[in-house]
């Protein structure tokens, strides 16, 4: 038997458990080739499905419990208890950042294990499982750390456009003291392995974005493009790696939508996911690059606003599961 795909559930106040129910009932992963787990808590799904106003059975099979709403199943994996039933939408506290914390922790070590061949996560809140002791600013980091890897990439995924960062969860103001070089140079070393590796890309094209106005204006308004973004991309070049730039932020993206890149190195957060979320609000997928293990992700938060409404779309779930599924299949 192909070895399973599992979703961490995540907040147990956000929308993360309805958008899995969501997804199930709408069909969405009936054509999985692999088994879909989630890592999770039965009560909270069991919640989540009557948004729906769809009844739910539970059948245990080993250490699992199967559930069964109006004749779609998934098997979860029951990592907490919460008290599903006195949950607030949107009031996330310290039991709930333990318990997404659990739920991701357990995937991992899943994956590590061989026991489950993929990961994909639900949107928790960075600020229950910092408040549950979790010094990490998200998924990425604490993958990393767990995985014992030094240096991963944040690569947001759309069908049109795919962003890399360099900088991820950080002030701006901190962003020109964090670049270096060496984080440059990684970013596109992970991102064309990647590429050749996950995405059928024999010479992934790679557009490295300047971090300044009109790249620099010639160190008019900044230097960090000769002093650090041109000479990584010369290093990557040197080791055959399909990199130019540094190409001015403003106007890459259109050349890049219209398949000028199969990525775009991004210097910080918002760079790279303003683009991306302009295309791909509903469908990005955001991909951990550079893990032994693989991860995919909804490409959004907790939304809190629409939590327990069921108007949330699972449309970035559904994605990060199918780009999940594919990219397992080159492990
Ligand atoms: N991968 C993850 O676990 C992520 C977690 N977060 C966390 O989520 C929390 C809320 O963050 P925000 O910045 O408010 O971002 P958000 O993505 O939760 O919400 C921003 C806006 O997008 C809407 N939205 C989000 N997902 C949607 C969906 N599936 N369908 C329809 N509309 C949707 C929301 O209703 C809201 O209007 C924070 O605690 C943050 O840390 C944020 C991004 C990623
Ligand atoms: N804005 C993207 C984001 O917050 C993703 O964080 P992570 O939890 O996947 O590290």
């Amino acid at each position: 038997m192909q070895r399973p795909l599992v979703i961490t559930q995540g907040d147990p106040t956000g929308i993360g458990p309805e958008i899995i129910v969501k997804a199930l009932l709408e069909g969405a992963f009936d054509a999985l080739s692999r088994p879909l787990w989630v890592a999770g808590d039965p009560a909270v799904l069991r919640r989540a499905a009557t948004v729906f106003g769809v009844p739910c059975e539970v059948v245990p099979v080993g250490e699992r419990l199967r559930l069964v709403f109006a004749g779609r199943a998934l098997d979860v994996v029951p990592l907490s208890e919460l008290a599903a039933d006195k949950l607030i939408y949107g009031r996330s506290d310290i039991p709930c950042g333990r318990a997404m914390l659990r739920y991701i922790e357990w995937a991992c070590d899943a994956c590590l294990s061989g026991e489950v061949a993929a990961m994909v996560t639900a949107p928790i809140s960075k600020a229950a499982i910092h408040a549950a002791g979790c010094d990490f600013p998200g998924h990425t980091e604490l993958l990393a750390e767990r995985c014992g890897v030094g240096k991963v990439v944040m690569m947001l995924a759309g069908e049109r456009l795919k962003v890399c960062l360099v900088t991820t969860h950080l002030a701006l103001a901190e962003v020109p003291r964090v670049l270096s070089e060496g984080e440059i140079l990684e970013t596109i070393r992970i991102t064309d392995a990647a590429f050749r590796r996950f995405f059928g890309r024999q010479e992934p094209r790679i557009a490295v974005l300047a971090l300044n106005p009109h790249a620099g204006e010639q160190r008019l308004f900044g230097d960090e493009e000769p002093r650090l973004i041109a000479p990584a991309i010369a290093r990557a070049q040197a080791e055959g790696i399909a990199a130019s730039g540094p190409h001015s932020a403003d106007t890459l993206f259109h050349f890049a939508v219209r398949g000028g890149y199969d990525a775009v190195v991004c210097m910080y957060h918002d760079q790279g996911l303003i683009p991306l979320k302009l295309l791909h609000f509903d469908d990005g997928v955001n991909v951990t690059l550079g893990l032994p293990i693989v991860r995919t992700s909804v490409d959004h938060g907790t939304a809190y606003d629409l939590a327990g409404t069921g108007k949330a779309s699972a449309e970035s779930l559904v994605a990060a599961v199918k780009m999940a599924e594919q990219m397992a299949a080159h492990l």
